[in-house]
């Protein structure tokens, strides 16, 4: 059985758009309806995919915004990003794009491993941005995209499943098929 692989996760975006939602809703299993801002939270758990087991460090940060400065931590020794938005905010999908910028300003690369996410999709009436903005958008950063619900468990273990493989994908382990993902 290989080792574990210790992996670190950074999760960004603008305030409000359900990073802590997805955070909990991934490690613990359940939806926190309440709104309490993030200063900045770590959260660990051990997940296998494709029979590698993955100890991950889920760094939940406080919500930013154009003018935040973004701290050098939230890019040392981080191996992948969730850039998360809410489809019901247009100002969040201006602001996720700066912090992409910010981000690869930061850590001075053209690419880091990435998945975007379009967070609320369970609110139909008040969505603002569509699925194919938000691919779009994810494309032309070479990240991967997908939407979410922090209401639902798949959509969020989904998610920190695609940024594994996007960490895989970018240390050259690319999987030859998706398998099942298995959380211990
Ligand atoms: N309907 C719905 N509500 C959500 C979803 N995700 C988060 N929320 C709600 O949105 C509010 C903000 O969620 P948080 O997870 O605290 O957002 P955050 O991005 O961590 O916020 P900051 O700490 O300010 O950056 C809370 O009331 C959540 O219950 C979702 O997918 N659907």
């Amino acid at each position: 059985m290989p080792q574990p692989k210790h992996r670190k996760i950074a999760v960004i975006g603008y305030r409000s758009v359900g990073k802590s939602s997805l955070t909990i809703q991934f490690v613990e299993g359940q939806f926190v309806d309440s709104y309490d801002p993030t200063i900045e939270n770590t959260f660990n758990k051990l997940v296998n995919v494709n029979g590698q087991d993955f100890n991950l460090q889920l760094v939940d940060t406080a919500g930013q915004d154009e003018y935040s400065i973004f701290h050098q931590s939230h890019s040392m020794d981080i191996h992948g990003y969730v850039l998360v938005y809410s489809v019901t905010s247009n100002k969040s999908f201006e602001v996720v794009q700066i912090l992409h910028d910010k981000l690869l300003d930061m850590v001075g690369k053209i690419q880091v491993p990435t998945v975007l996410v379009g967070n609320k999709k369970d609110l139909h009436m008040e969505r603002v941005i569509k699925p194919e903005e938000g691919k779009k958008l994810a494309d032309s950063w070479g990240a991967a995209f997908m939407e979410s619900s922090a209401k639902e468990n798949e959509t969020a273990v989904e998610l920190f499943k695609r940024i594994i493989l996007e960490m895989e994908k970018a240390d050259g382990n690319a999987p030859p098929e998706e398998k099942k993902c298995a959380l211990m």
